[in-house]
């Protein structure tokens, strides 16, 4: 092993560390449980444990935690040392099975929308073997999913547990029809994070960023991305410093990060992993942003993974990479030969079909405050849900669409040109980043999702909808005879793909006349998450989640709630910031800056220079007016704050926050950036985008 690999996944349980703890029956039957789902009983549970104990304490560790995911989206744990203590002052290591398996955190304070009262308190953790125990901090982490006293699921994990066992049920069902019993299906996922890193000293001067993670104020830096200059530019050597840490503790963490980049944006960043089972990538993610956060401080930094950080310049998402595969094969690979080729069309299809019918479930699961930023400005794709395909993909659907017989997609050879440059094998699609969800060569890169997201909801969803598309295939197609089964297949996906090709769009998803085009075909276009929260508790979807037994009605209406109220509540932070900072902050110093310049002009009267005197005097008028503006723009939006804030209905309440909040907000933004650009610099009391962005 090199000095490389040596590191690599140290710090967890993983199946190489199992082998080596667990007595080999023990090993079997954990195995068992992890990749066939069997019960484990409390003797394997103690042996299990025993083994995790010995292992995490020669490795560090004093605590272990039940790591969750409540419905707030970040991660939770509580931590309990191994140490008991004896009667007679010593004391020995302990944790036992039953420690392992069930935990029981105080569920009072966690979202619940609803599910529980404030008294009820008690929850449940409980231990989810498929995602390894890893040790964070001195603390071994046991992935657990989270749910009430009463058995509701209260956290993010169990629900997407229940969409892999959905997606895995139909999705066998679907293979047995092409005579194969793989052992299981479940999808992969690659998260592409995106994150700005700017200097420590600027964040702590800046209240908005410290508060809500973005810039509430700030006018255009002079300049932006539009030279080109840092998307993949060469990484400056504090940047390279914190992503070498970052790179390290992730490796030891099992996590595999692979490729990191500069991203468009001055101070903007990417750091990309392999795909790994979605349940574990998702572990992954959200343990990668926590680390970022960490260890930026080290560097005098601050990660920033808000989806926009920045007006004006490119947000940050992550990109969700998804396929399908069994334990020997891709699902979403087109192949080189028809006869898989059927199989692909038939997945292909019943994805297409599922992001058109569950386009405003997708365009919901993405939703949040920070994301509403982010959709449809500056390289992120619009908030109407679509699919590139790509030239040769486009033209496999078609043909089926029109009665053909199935083609197989087709990869070309570029020749650059010059003798001693190799021969490029071409991808069968380009890319397209204007589109939400665009295929790329053997999966599906979701990009809506923003970067601060817990990818959970995005995939349970897109999960749950896939399901159910093959599903429907299934039962369509089940007891048609074997013979048969290809033409009946065909004329299937014919029948589909009419049904639904206007949720295939190629071009640019960017330009106005794709809005007015995406109207005419009905798709959906929620511009707000307050637009987008309804369809989630409509019958169609409360059917889906219902049907798939992924969701409860009332773990949909709880969701429902919870994700509505942190929107409200975002925005009512953002709003109150805005008003603190407007009054409090940026006022004070236009009006100091205008009575210096007011003074002046009594000294220029003195000397008797008109020009002059007429230059200041416009200065000073434009000052007074913009502090007039300021003032109207802070009564303006405190009225329609107070408003917002009085509404009982939460939806009615949203909806105030995101056409009447949000723009009356931008308004005082721009009362206020437009001073920036007449105080003089020396006077702003805060460091601005020029400062900012191209320093670290
Ligand atoms: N070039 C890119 O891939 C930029 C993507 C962009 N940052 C987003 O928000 O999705």
């Amino acid at each position: 092993m090199s000095q490389l690999t040596e590191r690599f996944g140290t710090l967890v349980f993983s199946d190489h560390v199992r082998k080596q703890y667990l007595p080999s029956d023990i090993y079997k039957k954990l195995n068992k449980t992890i990749e066939d789902g069997e019960s484990l009983d409390l003797d394997v549970a103690n042996a299990v444990a025993h083994a995790m104990k010995s292992w995490a304490i020669e490795h560090g560790a004093t605590h272990y935690a039940h790591w969750f995911q409540p419905l707030s989206g970040i991660t939770s744990e509580k931590h309990d040392s191994f140490l008991e203590p004896n009667h007679d002052g010593t004391a020995i290591e302990k944790f036992s099975g039953k420690e392992l398996i069930q935990g029981e955190p105080d569920a009072s304070s966690f979202p619940n929308g609803g599910l529980r009262a404030t008294f009820e308190a008690r929850g449940y953790s409980a231990w989810d073997p498929t995602s390894p125990a890893f040790i964070k901090d001195e603390v071994l982490c046991i992935p657990t999913a989270f749910c009430s006293y009463t058995g509701e699921a209260l956290d993010k994990k169990t629900p997407l547990l229940r969409s892999i066992t959905a997606l895995d049920r139909e999705a066998k069902r679907v293979l047995a029809l092409f005579g194969k019993t793989p052992k299981k299906v479940v999808p992969s996922v690659g998260n592409e994070q995106e994150y700005f890193l700017i200097k420590k000293e600027d964040y702590a001067r800046r209240k908005d960023l410290v508060i809500t993670g973005r810039t509430l104020f700030g006018n255009t830096p002079c300049k932006g991305q539009e030279l080109e200059e840092h998307y993949f530019g060469a990484i400056r050597p504090t940047v390279s410093a914190f992503m070498k840490d970052l790179d390290d503790e992730l490796w030891a963490l099992g996590i595999p990060a692979k490729t990191k980049h500069n991203e468009v944006a001055p101070c903007q960043h990417e750091l990309a992993p392999v795909y790994a089972e979605v349940n574990e990538a998702i572990d992954n993610n959200l343990v990668m942003m926590e680390k970022m956060k960490l260890l930026a401080s080290r560097h005098g930094l601050v990660c920033l993974l808000h989806e926009k950080p920045f007006e004006g310049i490119n947000g940050s998402g992550k990109h969700n990479n998804w396929s399908i595969g069994t334990e020997s094969e891709n699902l979403l690979d087109p192949g080189e030969t028809p006869a898989d080729n059927l199989q692909f069309v038939v997945f292909l299809t019943s994805v297409i079909e599922a992001v058109d019918d569950y386009q405003d479930l997708l365009r919901m699961s993405v939703a949040s405050c920070g994301n509403d930023h982010r959709l449809g400005a500056n390289e992120a794709p619009p908030a109407i849900i679509s699919i590139f395909l790509g030239d040769a993909l486009t033209e496999v659907v078609e043909k089926i669409a029109d009665g053909k017989a199935s083609v197989h997609a087709k990869h070309g050879m570029l020749d650059l040109g010059a003798d001693v440059l190799p021969k490029i094998k071409q991808d069968n699609t380009d890319r397209n980043r204007t589109s939400p969800f665009a295929f790329t060569g053997n999966k599906f890169e979701f990009r809506a999702l923003g970067s601060e997201a817990n990818p959970s909801d995005c995939n349970m969803v897109l999960d749950c909808a896939v399901a159910k598309s093959l599903k429907k295939f299934a039962d369509t197609l089940e007891g048609v005879p074997a013979e048969e089964f290809g033409e009946a297949a065909l004329v299937y996906c014919k029948k589909v793909l009419n049904e639904h090709k206007r949720i295939l769009f190629s071009g640019n998803g960017y330009a106005d006349e794709w809005h007015v085009e995406a109207e005419k075909r009905g798709l959906c276009n929620y511009k707000t998450t307050a637009d987008a929260m309804p369809c989630f508790v409509s019958d169609k979807s409360i059917d889906l989640f219902t049907s798939l037994g992924v969701l409860t009605e009332v773990e949909v209406r709880s969701r429902y709630e919870v994700k509505l109220e942190k929107y409200t509540k975002l925005l009512n932070i953002e709003a109150t910031t805005m008003i603190r900072e407007a009054r409090r902050t940026y006022r004070p110093v236009i009006s100091a800056y205008a009575t210096k310049v007011a003074k002046g002009l009594e000294t220029v009267k003195g000397v008797g220079i008109e020009s002059a005197m007429q230059c200041e005097l416009n200065t000073l008028n434009k000052l007074c007016n913009g502090i007039t503006t300021i003032n109207d723009s802070i009564k303006a939006l405190d009225a329609v704050h107070q408003k917002a804030e009085a509404i009982d209905d939460p939806q009615e309440e949203a909806n105030c926050y995101a056409h009447e909040v949000v723009p009356a907000m931008a308004s005082l933004r721009t009362a206020v950036d437009a001073m920036e650009e007449l105080v003089a610099a020396d006077y702003w009391p805060v460091p601005t985008y020029d400062d900012i962005l191209f320093y670290v």
